[in-house]
């Protein structure tokens, strides 16, 4: 199957975890028989530097003409003072408004290696495995009027019916696949927005009768994921709450490094990055986890290629080295088969441990 992938590295270890999934993913290629082409897009700071803008028009053109995009992460204080429409953030904005990448989905599992690197205890993140399903194209990010106005600071929240059901719909139709539950989550005591988000939901709900929905206001749900983090399946909720929350989640997991993304519309094109940013304090020091991409690599090749196959061989690969003892230096941890390794050299474990299930000639 001949295929494009537009890899966007962006800033910070962008490069470094974009690099090593773009190994895995090559691998596949080979083994399986795909023909994945790569081509190399700037965002964010990258861009700027490059092309005077945090989304150039190359890299626009580049995702349009390609199957699915793998991205890492944009920002980093070097572009802090850049006026607000240069900001490596509003590259990354950009893309997914420009694409309509309207679904931002979260997968939150926990890996049995992991269980201890959790600031909670071991058995309460256990049978963690649930979704968040967040809203990524409205919101407080792309509100307009967003300015200043002499000492005042204006932002605008705006969400449609329209926005707000196409993804809730998204959210019940994962939810019919899984443990049938879904988990809104607004702030409907206070704002208008999420009281029109209530009402679309419960509209949506009475088409999926099977799937039991709870509302739970954003303030009680950060408590909640802390609290009793198994009773969560799909979690559905506004763009920034939605970023709030996931960051919050992966915690449960080991690491902020552990938490993939896929970022979707109606069509197969799709977008995947880790939730993490670019995290300045470690990059260039081969220290990144690497997982989250890969991960994110994984999600591409089920959502956007159909290669269910080849996604649960990276996946499978990513359970194996954590059980082998192999992590990064964000997962605490211990026991005696424990080794610590670099970025490059968790990717090479995780290629190491692909190989088993892999054809070992070309088969397609
Ligand atoms: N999707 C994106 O491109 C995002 C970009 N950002 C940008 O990233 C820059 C840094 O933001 P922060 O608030 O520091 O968030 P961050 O997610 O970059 O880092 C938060 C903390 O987690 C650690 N961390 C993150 N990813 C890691 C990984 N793969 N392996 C090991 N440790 C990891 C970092 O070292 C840091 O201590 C800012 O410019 C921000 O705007 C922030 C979030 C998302
Ligand atoms: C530019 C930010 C909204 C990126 C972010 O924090 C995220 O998508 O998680
Ligand atoms: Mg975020």
């Amino acid at each position: 199957m001949g295929k494009t992938i537009a890899v966007l590295p962006g800033d910070g270890i962008g490069p470094e975890v974009t690099s090593g999934a773009v190994r895995v993913l090559e691998t596949l290629s080979q083994k399986y028989g795909h023909n994945f082409s790569f081509v190399k897009g700037n965002i964010g700071g990258s861009g700027y530097e490059a092309e005077g803008h945090p989304l150039p028009e190359s890299t626009l053109s580049i995702c349009k003409k390609s199957d699915a995009i793998l991205l890492g992460a944009v920002g980093g204080p070097k572009y802090d003072t850049l006026p607000a429409h240069l900001r490596p953030e509003k590259g990354l904005l950009a893309i997914r408004k420009e694409l309509e990448l309207f679904a931002n989905l979260r997968p939150v599992t926990a890996f049995d290696a992991l269980l201890d690197a959790s600031p909670l205890k071991r058995e309460r993140v256990t049978d963690v495995d649930f979704i968040i399903v967040r809203e990524l194209t409205g919101g407080l990010y792309f509100g307009e009027p967003s300015e200043r106005r002499g000492d005042v600071a204006v932002d605008t929240l705006v969400y449609s019916e329209q926005e707000i059901e196409r993804i809730v719909d998204k959210a019940f139709q994962l939810a019919k696949t899984r443990k049938q539950k879904v988990t809104s989550v607004d702030k409907a005591n206070v704002l208008e927005s999420s009281k029109l988000w209530r009402e679309i939901v419960e509209k949506v709900a009475q088409k999926y009768p099977e799937v039991t929905l709870e509302h739970v206001l954003v303030d009680a749900a950060a408590m909640k994921l802390i609290t009793e983090p198994a009773s969560f399946d799909v979690i559905v909720t506004e763009n920034m709450f939605g970023d709030i929350l996931s960051d919050e989640a992966s915690v449960l997991t080991g690491s902020l490094g552990m938490l993939p993304s896929a970022s979707l519309r109606e069509d197969k094109l799709g977008l995947y990055e880790p939730a993490h940013g670019s995290a300045p304090d470690i990059a260039g020091q081969n220290k990144a986890n690497p997982l989250a991409t890969i991960m994110s690599a994984a999600l591409l090749l089920r959502n956007s290629f159909d290669l269910h196959e080849e996604a649960s061989v990276i996946e499978r690969a990513v359970t194996d080295t954590l059980n082998s003892g192999y992590h990064t230096a964000d997962l605490s941890v211990n026991g005696s088969n424990a080794k610590r390794v670099g970025t490059q050299e968790m990717v090479d474990q995780v290629i190491k441990h692909m190989a088993k299930y892999m054809p070992s000639s070309i088969s397609k």
